[in-house]
């Protein structure tokens, strides 16, 4: 139906502004500590401290792999990735400033694209 084409186009709309913002964050000076998962034999406690560990480039494959139900999905995942940092990370260590930088950086690219 035309309302279905209408909500496909706004879904491929939305997809193609997600991916867009992932390049925004990896191309970004503080995306470093953020681009692969987390080593966990160079951080043994990691895996018991974060349940759900998330990174962008988890990120970028399940938008390429057109897992996100809804442009709410990924940013979750996104939310998640700084959360995961803040729990881990002191606020004033390399990687917690990192974290809050990016965090800044990501919620005003996501604000310009969909505005609230
Ligand atoms: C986001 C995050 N949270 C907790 C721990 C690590 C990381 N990132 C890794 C890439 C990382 C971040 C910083 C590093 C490092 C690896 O290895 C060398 C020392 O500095």
């Amino acid at each position: 139906s035309k309302k279905e084409r209408a909500n496909k186009k706004k879904e491929q709309r939305d997809l193609q502004a997600c991916k867009s913002i992932v390049q925004e964050l990896e191309g970004h000076e503080d995306a470093w500590p953020f681009l692969l998962p987390v080593n966990t034999r160079q951080f043994p406690t990691y895996k018991k401290i974060i349940k759900k560990p998330m990174d962008l480039s988890v990120i970028k494959k399940k938008l390429e792999d057109n897992l996100y139900k809804s442009r709410e999905d990924y940013c979750e995942d996104l939310r998640l990735m700084f959360n995961n940092c803040e729990t881990f990370n002191e606020d004033d260590s390399p990687v917690g400033k990192a974290g809050h930088n990016l965090r800044s950086f990501f919620e005003t690219k996501w604000n310009e694209h969909f505005p609230p």
